[in-house]
């Protein structure tokens, strides 16, 4: 069981529950956990962890259960601290779920995208500390995962045949990472970086994201979920006010100019990808995604 592997000092859910701690998972309606949340009952710090297999990939439901865990843990006050990590072998998230811009139904499109800001709101936006343990790739939407986060920890790719790659390959595709995503990309890595990065759909093995700044750590993979714990362990002893307020200074007009464009943001994000050659893009790639697996 996965929650039993996470740490040795984890408290099983009977435990957890028995001491008055939470160790629980969130379920979409069919009852599977796409989402697993646990609290270290030692450090107080939570760890959530994707597990949406095979690929981590963003569908509607599994942006809910992100934001729903997130809200779960920051209702808690005595924790401070919050690890995201995957329970895949080798991805951390490949990004947006295609199949959802696929031939989409208008309303349930609209509540996709709403409900993938809501994770930019959440989870750049938190109170607490935010740490990734990428071991795995992290493509477009993985990546926006990892760079909303305060600190980022991704598997080394020394020794690797086909090592983990992390960035936004938006426009290999032929679509656009929306703004508020370009800017967390730019703010992360600047200016430079960026472009290069945006325009060419580079995807970053992780000595070269270590680099340019995309991730601050890399560390063999067995030490990737150990070292995010204990990076969250060193940010929650920091005064959270002042923490938060530092983080703040960064973040907050970028959050502000989402949350007064949200709508517009929506509708352009809808037609854009109801559009007739958005859709012949999306079917090629669809069918390259399964035409590697044959
Ligand atoms: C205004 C327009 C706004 C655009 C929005 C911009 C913001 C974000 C854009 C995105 O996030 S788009 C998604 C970008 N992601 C990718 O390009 C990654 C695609 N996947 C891969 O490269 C690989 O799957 C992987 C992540 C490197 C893992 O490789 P692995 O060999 O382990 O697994 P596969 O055999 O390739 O895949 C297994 C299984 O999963 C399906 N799948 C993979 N990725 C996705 C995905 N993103 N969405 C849906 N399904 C995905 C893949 O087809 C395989 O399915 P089966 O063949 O087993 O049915």
């Amino acid at each position: 069981m996965l929650v039993a592997t996470l740490s040795k000092r984890l408290l099983r859910v009977g435990q957890a529950k028995r001491c008055g701690l939470s160790l629980r998972s969130f379920s979409d309606a069919k009852d599977k956990d796409l989402v697993l949340t646990s609290i270290d009952g030692d450090t107080g710090v939570a760890t959530i962890t994707m597990n949406q297999a095979p690929v981590n990939s963003l569908s509607l439901e599994m942006c809910q259960a992100i934001t729903t865990a997130i809200k779960e843990v920051e209702s808690q006050p005595e924790i401070q601290s919050l690890v995201l990590a995957s329970s895949l072998p080798g991805v951390f998230c490949a990004g947006l779920d295609i199949t959802e811009l696929h031939k989409p139904d208008e309303k349930r499109l609209t509540d996709f995208w709403h409900s993938f800001q809501q994770i930019y709101f959440d989870l750049y936006g938190s109170r607490l500390a935010t740490i990734a343990a990428i071991a795995g790739h992290a493509p477009a939407a993985g990546c926006m995962l990892a760079l909303s986060c305060d600190y980022r920890i991704m598997v080394s790719g020394a020794g690797s045949k086909k090592p983990s790659t992390i960035g936004l390959n938006e426009t290999k595709l032929g679509i656009v990472a929306p703004s508020w995503l370009g800017y967390q990309y730019i703010d992360t890595i600047g200016q430079r970086q960026a472009e290069l990065g945006l325009s060419l759909g580079l995807l970053h093995q992780p000595e070269q994201a270590l680099a340019i700044g995309l991730v601050d750590e890399l560390v063999p993979r067995e030490e990737v979920l150990s070292r995010a714990q204990a990076e969250a362990v060193k940010w929650g002893k920091i005064p959270a006010k002042a923490r938060l307020a530092s983080k703040m200074l960064a973040r907050k007009a970028r959050l502000d100019h989402l949350a007064a464009t949200r709508k517009e943001d929506n509708d352009f994000f809808r037609s854009f990808v109801t559009n007739e050659t958005a859709q012949k893009i999306i079917d090629g790639y669809l069918q390259s995604l399964s035409k590697k697996k044959s």
